[in-house]
């Protein structure tokens, strides 16, 4: 401790001496002044042991655009220095959704690393004279980390990468989270380059509390999400890239889409939406990938409509159709192609991407597929690998609608719930559909009100239920029957057209024996 006080003592001497030095420089020819500060550097570096490094905001290979090193900085300092800098300026920072306080200029903290006590300065250098300047400020600001020579190997090699890891990490918590959308073609241009993506702030309140769904398979994603974000090391010793698939299937209404909010709320991830029919072929698709930033999750929702993923089966269909001779479902046909053609995007694209072409941009990725007809999917995009993880979304069950009477009404138990129950045991419903009857749509609406609404409405889609199978059950019925009159008269005309020919052969037989 001692010796460290002596050499801050004398630290501060020999800035006085700068100060001292820089005074009389002024008086010095040029040449002489060179070779005195050289001499005066060795001395200073013989018993001063102290070295400095200095990160400035903004440098000049950036084309002036903020330097990422020094927002790192900042931010760690930030919440270091918060507990002991005693000056501090906040600032609203762009994409940040919070303010953000940093030390104020001209102020020194120090930092402790493995045992190491390290100092930052931040300071700046005001401007010479009347300088134009489209950046606003033309102070240059700058930080200063001192630390002792014999320290410099921990501090090149792990302190600094802990500094710069640590910055990014409370900058991606405090961003603001985007939800993306890619642009179609024609609406790329903004005035200064094309864009791809175009962002709001993403605001979805879905979180996995809210979401209505069995605890244990709840748990179960929720688990596996974390893991894969903590995993960066593993994924590296297994030589996989850090990118997981989840296809999320279900039918209309089974929180599909609010899963997705969910899982981007709980990993703070930015959302990028990707609309395939809106991308022009596998090359944009590619680009659109690439342009997709760290932390994030990729969505292509419904993606047995987006596509004609299905490739030759329903090619095949098509072909079936082909003979219709109206002009009306020709041009029907002619535009369909015509779409066809505009959307390029094949299955062997997707795939490729999906398999880690892309993945040269390293960061972790989540992408999510959704579907209503998970049987309708090709099995080369659903295999594992692809498609790491296959979640069910299904029809409401008794544990689900209590997530959902907690969420709606505040109800933890009811004597109706019992009833509820049963009839959702016997009855497929949607989350969605339920969600709607419990919200209270008027003020004098209480919780029973609701529940005997759901359950009003349960029994109706019971009935339809009923009805539905009926009506299928008489349309196989009528199907069968058909099948069967279609097999005997075949059957019929074969015997005919036997007898025909026996005939025939018959007759022939006459002439020639004749
Ligand atoms: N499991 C659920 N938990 C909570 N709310 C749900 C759930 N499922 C549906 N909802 C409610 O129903 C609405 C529709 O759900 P969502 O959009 O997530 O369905 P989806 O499965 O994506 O449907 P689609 O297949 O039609 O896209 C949501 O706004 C949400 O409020
Ligand atoms: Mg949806």
């Amino acid at each position: 401790m001692m010796g460290g006080e002596m050499w801050t003592q004398l630290g501060s001497s020999l800035t006085g001496l700068m100060f001292i030095w820089v005074m009389f420089k002024q008086y010095l020819p040029y040449e002489t002044q060179g070779q005195v500060e050289k001499y005066a550097q060795k001395l200073v570096s013989l018993v001063y042991p102290y070295i400095r490094i200095t990160f400035h905001e903004f440098t000049a290979e950036g084309f002036y655009e903020r330097s990422k090193a020094y927002a790192a900085i900042e931010r760690y300092l930030s919440t270091n220095s918060t507990t002991r800098a005693k000056r501090l300026k906040a600032e609203m920072v762009r994409d940040s959704k919070s303010l953000v306080l940093s030390m104020d200029d001209y102020e020194e903290i120090a930092d402790e690393f493995m045992g190491l006590k390290v100092w930052w300065t931040s300071s700046k250098n005001l401007p010479k004279g009347q300088v134009i300047s489209f950046y606003g400020d033309e102070e240059k600001r700058f930080y200063t980390l001192k630390f002792h020579r014999r320290n410099r190997e921990i501090i090149y090699g792990l302190y600094l990468n802990h500094v710069m890891d640590e910055g990014k990490a409370i900058e991606v918590k405090n961003r603001q989270r985007k939800l993306f959308t890619n642009n179609r073609n024609e609406e790329r241009v903004s005035w200064f380059r094309k864009t791809m993506w175009s962002h709001v702030v993403f605001e979805h309140p879905a979180t996995f509390d809210t979401l209505a769904m069995e605890e244990k398979k709840k748990k179960d994603i929720i688990n596996d999400l974390i893991t894969f974000t903590r995993s960066k090391d593993y994924y590296k010793k297994i030589g996989k890239a850090w990118k997981r698939g989840y296809l999320l299937f279900g039918p209309p209404g089974t929180g599909k889409s609010t899963m997705i909010a969910a899982m981007a709320n709980l990993l703070e991830y930015d959302v990028y939406d990707l609309e395939l029919t809106a991308v022009k072929d596998n090359t944009e698709l590619r680009k659109l990938l690439i342009d997709t930033s760290n932390k994030s999750i990729i969505v292509i929702e419904d993606i047995d409509c987006s596509l004609d993923l299905t490739g030759q089966r329903k090619k095949e269909e098509k072909d079936e159709e082909g003979d219709a001779k109206d002009p009306i479902s020709k041009k029907k046909k002619e535009d369909q192609e015509k779409s066809n053609e505009s959307s390029k995007v094949t299955l062997s694209g997707l795939l490729n991407f999906i398999d880690g072409l892309w993945s040269a941009c390293g960061g972790e990725r989540i992408i999510v597929f959704t579907t209503n007809y998970v049987e309708k999917l090709d099995p080369a995009l659903i295999r594992r690998g692809r498609m790491d993880k296959h979640i069910e979304l299904s029809y409401c069950c008794f544990e689900a609608f209590k997530v959902l009477a907690r969420n709606y009404l505040d109800l933890e138990s009811h004597d109706l719930f019992e009833t509820i129950g049963k009839l959702l045991e016997e009855t497929k419903i949607s989350p969605a559909d339920v969600a709607e009857n419990l919200m209270p749509k008027s003020a004098e609406e209480d919780a029973d009100a609701c529940l005997g609404k759901l359950i009003k409405a349960i029994e109706k889609a019971k009935e339809e239920a009923k009805l539905k199978a009926a009506e299928e059950e008489k349309e196989k019925e009528k199907a069968e029957e058909e099948k069967k009159a279609k097999a005997e008269k075949e059957e019929k005309d074969k015997k005919s057209d036997e007898e025909v020919k026996e005939k025939k052969t018959g007759e022939e037989v006459k002439e020639n024996g004749g």
